[in-house]
């Protein structure tokens, strides 16, 4: 099977101010090109899962593993480089530097990583906004668009140093239903059209409908996959 991330076994305790045993065991993969959602009651651990997975918390037993190679127990540094070329993140809030425009956002993950030229970068970026139907706004300072716009940037961005795995935190969370709906039917495009991984915790149950599976959380486990 092609997976593109698998846990296995992981737990996770938070020590103050009491021990509690926030993760439980948690094994499962995502496969290449599959559109997983993950839903469960607030306090069931779904954050705290995602922010593992996508190497921003090191502090977990059990093992992670992208593209098939163990990412648990690297370095910070090499973390940082693997998250930058492997994983979008797209947040409820979209994080934009608001005294920037909409192009030099969407280009800063891929400055980073420094892989390419300026001149590569930011064609990129703009292909990326076209992709995303808001090419015309990469000259706009950042706090100058709607929400809506602001979330699909915060999109673009995600995706400028073309990742394997897409995941989101309540990536919709902020958004009116119109708004909502844009954001999924572009994850879907992006499943459908480039073979994307996605992996995105929301509250939204139509949302997680129509996603290819739901994996559901309780108390800090998977209840159901
Ligand atoms: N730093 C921390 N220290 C101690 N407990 C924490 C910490 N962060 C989160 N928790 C607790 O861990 C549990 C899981 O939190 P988490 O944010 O992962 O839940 P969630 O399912 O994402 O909730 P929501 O849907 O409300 O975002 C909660 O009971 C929370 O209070």
């Amino acid at each position: 099977m092609d997976l593109v991330l698998e846990a296995k076994h992981i737990n996770k305790h938070f020590r103050k101010p009491k021990d509690f045993h926030v993760l439980k065991d948690i094994t499962f993969g995502v496969k290449k090109g599959e559109f997983a959602s993950i839903m469960g009651k607030s306090g069931s651990g779904k954050s705290t899962l995602l922010y593992i997975l996508s190497t921003m918390d090191t502090d977990y037993t059990g093992e992670l593993y992208l593209n098939n190679t163990l990412v648990t127990g690297k370095s910070h540094r090499e973390l940082s480089r693997i998250r930058n070329m492997n994983i979008g993140f797209v947040f409820q809030f979209h994080y934009l530097l608001s005294e920037f425009s909409v192009i030099e956002n969407v280009m800063l993950p891929a400055k980073k990583l420094a892989e390419k030229t300026h001149a590569e970068i930011e064609r990129n970026a703009h292909k990326k906004l076209e992709m995303l139907h808001i090419g015309h706004l990469a000259h706009q300072k950042a706090s100058r668009i709607s929400g809506g716009e602001k979330q699909r940037v915060a999109i673009a961005r995600a995706l400028i140093n073309d990742p394997t795995i897409l995941m989101g935190d309540e990536p919709t969370g902020n958004l009116d239903s119109h708004n909502s709906e844009n954001v999924f039917n572009i994850f879907k495009d992006l499943k459908e059209e480039q073979g994307l991984s996605l992996l995105v915790v929301t509250h939204d149950e139509d949302f997680a409908k129509r996603t290819d599976r739901i994996i559901e959380m309780e108390d800090g486990m998977i209840i159901r996959s």
